[in-house]
């Protein structure tokens, strides 16, 4: 898939802007604080319904704005054409799909982008918040009952956690329903995730091999978010004191989390800054990769900052890797990145929040 002409109005420092997206590399330059992130960040809304940057949703309105929005057109390998947009006006986000107001899962569904960042180091080094993030948009993208079986399972959650916090003392009879909807929803996510896991599992390796050779082989490891073999709902019941001690549910899918080692970096502790980086990008990519092959054409991918982020070595294997296949790629930097200077692409320039094409 790919976008073909994305306009952007009143976010960041971008007052109202469109350009035309090339099918394979399109390369954003200028200077620092011009708005090339913010070109990406409009895709990755389009794609994910929220920024990869950390901080309030109200700073990506631009100052003195009161509205922003993000059209584009998404061509699909097929052929077809679809016009996504997503807007907000005071407090409320809007998702459009072909001019149809949807609600903005709909609109995420329909555009798949992977974007490496310079927080992106925090799905290695970060909480296991964000390694559940990437493995559930994963998930989200293959399975169509992800979404709605996600938020049965946070309801109960919220549910089970207000009774622990009410309830000071083990009365199984209200805990059933809501335990069994946890273990219900629970089992079902789990089968998902590991479903997902093991099919990215040789992607993973492909890129590992392909940038961070030297570490050796990769390993997967997984864990449920409970004892690794015990069942949900049985788990549920026998923590059931110790939970209420503590407030919260302690077992569930909501405590999963994964890691990838190395033969010669067996710990995350073992990963230099720059090699948590690689480890990073080796995940986004085999997830580009993986959503390919399900969805039978790719995501598009966006790099930011990619020369200050890698060196010039696997900046390069980065970039032939994906010139080498049919997909978008959109880079920032504030010079052409060097691998890319004798390569078919299209140059935006970007200055005070204006994009206009250079070559
Ligand atoms: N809500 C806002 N309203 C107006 N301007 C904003 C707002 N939020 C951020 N900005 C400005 O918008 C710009 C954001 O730029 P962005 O991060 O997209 O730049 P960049 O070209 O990628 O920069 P760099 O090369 O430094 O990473 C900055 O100049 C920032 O000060």
């Amino acid at each position: 898939m790919r976008l073909e002409r994305l306009q952007l109005r009143g976010l960041r420092c971008i007052g109202d802007t469109s350009l035309d997206v090339a099918p394979g590399f399109n390369v954003l330059v200028g200077p620092n604080g011009a708005g090339k992130t913010s070109v990406l960040e409009a895709a990755f809304l389009l794609s994910h319904g929220r920024s990869f940057r950390s901080g309030a949703r109200d700073a990506l309105l631009q100052r003195g704005a009161s509205a922003l929005s993000i059209f584009s057109t998404l061509r699909h390998d097929d052929g077809r054409l679809l016009r996504l947009g997503l807007g907000r006006e005071g407090v409320r986000w809007d998702a459009r799909v072909d001019g149809q107001d949807v609600p903005i899962g709909q609109l995420v569904r329909e555009c798949a982008v992977v974007c490496f960042e310079p927080g992106s180091h925090a799905l290695i080094a970060g909480a296991a918040e964000e390694r559940r993030r990437f493995l559930d948009w994963g998930v989200f993208h293959v399975e169509q009952d992800f979404l709605p079986t996600w938020r049965r399972y946070q309801r109960a959650l919220k549910q089970r956690n207000s009774l622990l916090r009410t309830h000071t003392f083990d009365d199984g009879g209200v805990y059933d329903p809501w335990e069994r909807e946890l273990a219900r929803c629970g089992s079902l996510i789990d089968q998902w995730r590991r479903s997902y896991l093991d099919a990215l599992l040789p992607y993973l390796r492909e890129q590992a091999a392909l940038l961070l050779p030297e570490l050796g082989a990769l390993e997967l490891r997984y864990r449920p978010g409970w004892p690794e073999g015990a069942d949900l709902a049985e788990t549920l019941v026998a923590q059931r004191s110790r939970d209420l001690s503590r407030g919260h549910t302690t077992a569930g899918v909501h405590r999963a989390d994964w890691s990838l080692s190395f033969l010669q970096a067996p710990q995350r502790e073992h990963f230099s800054r720059g090699q948590e980086k690689l480890v990073a990008l080796v995940c986004l990519l085999a997830q580009a990769h993986l959503d390919a092959v399900h969805r039978g054409e790719w995501p598009i991918v966006c790099l930011d900052d990619l020369a200050s982020e890698l060196d010039l070595a696997h900046q390069s294997a980065v970039t032939e890797s994906l010139l080498a296949v049919p997909v978008q790629v959109l880079v920032t930097g504030t010079e052409l990145p060097r691998p890319l200077q004798k390569a078919s692409v299209k140059v935006f320039h970007v200055e005070q929040g204006s994009v206009a094409p250079l070559l």
